[in-house]
């Protein structure tokens, strides 16, 4: 689904990331953990098309990323869920149209059908909070909102950065639960987190792969995790 072939990308200085080999196939379940500023969102956005890599190839969906013009990679993009670190929020629209925002700016011309959001925001657990503003929620209840953003295009991939950010332990768990009840559904996940509880957690429930950035390097992580 998302292949990277040699991959580096630069800033503009030296390199941040070399030669990462990452192949994400459908139903595949991956952390990626790793020191602060080591490059796991910029590894992110490499997969789903906002950053182009300085050298190697990205592949997704079978098209190379830098053969395709900008709406295939909008195309490409609609078929990947990402959950970003800071939500990313329309502070001043409701939960409900924060979540239906993707359908809304697709081009399709569709709107978020009325029974899938309703039903998308009670699977998450906002089913009361739907017409809350953004700043008027929990923590938790942003990165479950964010989550539910993620998905309501059916994505096959989806990439959550530090999904479980400022949250406690239970609601980790809740959003973890939730993750893996997609990748049940046949989607491939990936979370970069640095909570290793959640990793063992989740390696008690799911075949998960788990991954480390280090000095500009991809390479699987220690058998301790
Ligand atoms: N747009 C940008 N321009 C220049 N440098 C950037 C840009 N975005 C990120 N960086 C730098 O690239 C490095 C990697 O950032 P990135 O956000 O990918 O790391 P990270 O591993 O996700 O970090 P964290 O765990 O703290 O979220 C950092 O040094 C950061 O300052």
């Amino acid at each position: 689904m998302i292949e990277l072939e040699g991959v580096s990308y630069s800033y503009g200085g030296g390199d941040l990331l070399q030669g990462v080999e990452l192949t994400l196939a459908p139903g595949s379940f991956h952390f990626l953990t790793g020191p602060s500023g080591a490059g796991k969102t910029t590894l992110l956005r490499l997969c789903y098309g906002a950053l182009r890599p300085t050298a190697g190839r990205v592949t997704v969906f079978g098209r190379e990323l830098s053969a395709l013009d900008r709406d295939g990679v909008a195309q490409a993009r609609r078929r990947i869920g990402v959950v970003h670190q800071d939500c990313q929020f329309l502070d001043h629209l409701p939960v409900a149209e924060n979540v239906a925002l993707p359908v809304a700016v697709s081009e399709t011309g569709q709107t978020a059908d009325p029974g899938n959001l309703s039903e998308l925001l009670a699977w998450v657990g906002l089913g009361a909070r739907a017409d809350a503003r953004p700043p008027e929620l929990s923590g938790g209840e942003r990165q479950r909102a964010a989550l539910a953003r993620a998905v309501i295009m059916s994505p096959e991939v989806i990439l959550a950065d530090e999904p479980t950010g400022n949250v406690d332990w239970e609601m980790s768990q809740r959003l973890l639960h939730l993750l893996i009840e997609l990748n049940r559904l046949g989607k491939a996940v990936l979370i970069a987190t640095h909570d290793l509880m959640l990793i063992r957690a989740a390696k008690s429930q799911v075949q998960a792969r788990v991954l480390r950035i280090a000095d500009r390097r991809l390479t699987a992580a220690g058998a301790d995790l």
